[in-house]
C-alpha cells in the first residue's frame, strides 16, 4: 500500500551550482573576479589551473568555509548569502567533500570516521548506522578487514577511499573532490577515476573536481572548466579544449605532458 501522506519529493533544480560575479579577496589581494560558473545535474565537471589560481579557494567559498566579497552563489537551489539554517541542514545532507588530505579524524576508525556524518545528521539507531558505513565501505573497495584501522594505518590511497567513503555516507547529490588522485601511484590513479565514474554513473551524482590530473580529465570529466585570469576563462569538453587559443590551455593541453595523455586516451 503506498502512503498517500507522504510529500511529494523536491523538485530538484537543473543547476547545482550557480556562480555569478564572484569577487574573492584576502586583503588587498584578488584571487578571483567576475568569476562565472554552472555546473549542472548529472555533470563531472573538473576544474583546473595553475598552482595557485584559486581552486581550492573557489571550492571553499562554493560549500561555505570562505564568504565571498562579491558576487552570488546558488548551490543546489539555494543563495548563499540568504540561507536558513533548514537550508544549510538541507545543504549539508546533500553534499559530500573529500578534502585534498582526507581530513579524516586521525582518533577514530575507518568505520567511525564513515560514521560521522550520520552521527552527526541523522538520529537512526547505531546499529544502522554501522551497517550503513560498512555499505559505503564496500562500495568504494575497502574490505571489512580495514573497519578498525586508525588513519595512519592506512595508504594514501586507501586513506582517499575512506574520504570518500564519509563523503558518500549521506548519499549526496552533488560532490566535491579536491584534487583526488593527488599522491596516488598511476595505477591507484586510474583505479580512483574509475571509482567516481562508477560512483558517479550509478548513483547520478554530480561532481566538481579539483585536479591537476590530465587523465582524470580524459577519463572521467563530461566537462572542463579552466580557472585563469582570476575567472573561468573557459568551461568545454576537453576536446574542445584542446583546440583552444588560451596560451595556458594550449600549453597544458598541448605542451609535453599534455600530449602524453591525449596519445593514451586516443
Ligand atoms: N586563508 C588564506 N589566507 C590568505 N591567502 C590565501 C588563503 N587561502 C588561500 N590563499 C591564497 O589564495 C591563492 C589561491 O589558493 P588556492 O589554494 O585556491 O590555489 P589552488 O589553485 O588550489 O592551488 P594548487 O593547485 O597549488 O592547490 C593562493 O595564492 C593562496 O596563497
Amino acid at each position: 500500500m503506498t502512503d498517500a501522506a507522504a510529500p511529494a519529493p523536491d523538485k530538484a533544480p537543473e543547476k547545482m551550482i550557480e556562480v555569478r560575479g564572484l569577487l574573492s579577496q584576502f586583503g588587498d589581494r584578488t584571487i578571483h573576479e567576475n568569476l562565472d560558473l554552472d555546473l549542472d545535474r548529472g555533470e563531472v565537471l573538473g576544474v583546473v589551473g595553475g598552482s595557485g589560481t584559486g581552486k581550492t579557494v573557489l571550492l571553499n567559498t562554493i560549500i561555505g568555509l570562505k564568504q565571498p566579497e562579491g558576487g552570488t552563489i546558488r548551490l543546489l537551489g539555494h543563495d548563499r548569502a540568504d540561507l536558513s539554517s533548514a537550508d544549510a541542514a538541507d545543504i549539508e545532507r546533500r553534499t559530500g567533500v573529500l578534502f585534498q588530505q582526507g581530513a579524516l579524524f586521525s582518533s577514530l576508525s575507518v568505520l567511525e570516521n564513515v560514521a560521522s556524518p550520520l552521527v552527526e545528521h541523522t538520529k537512526l539507531p547505531k546499529s544502522t548506522i554501522y551497517e550503513l558505513a560498512e555499505l559505503k565501505i564496500a562500495m568504494v573497495g575497502l574490505q571489512p578487514e580495514s573497519h578498525y584501522l586508525k588513519p595512519a594505518e592506512l595508504s594514501g590511497g586507501m586513506r582517499k577511499r575512506v574520504g570518500l567513503a564519509r563523503a558518500l555516507a549521506l548519499d549526496p547529490e552533488l560532490l566535491f573532490l579536491d584534487e583526488p588522485t593527488a599522491g596516488l601511484d598511476p595505477i591507484g590513479a586510474a583505479a580512483f577515476d574509475d571509482l567516481i565514474r562508477h560512483l558517479s554513473d550509478d548513483l547520478d551524482l554530480s561532481v566538481f573536481m579539483i585536479t591537476h590530473d590530465l587523465d582524470s580529465l580524459y577519463a572521467i570529466c563530461d566537462k572542463v572548466a579552466v580557472l585563469a585570469d582570476k575567472r573561468v576563462v573557459e568551461k568545454a569538453t576537453v576536446q574542445e579544449l584542446e583546440r583552444s587559443e588560451h596560451p595556458w590551455i594550449k600549453e597544458y593541453f598541448l605542451g609535453p605532458r599534455g600530449r602524453a595523455a591525449t596519445k593514451t586516451a586516443a
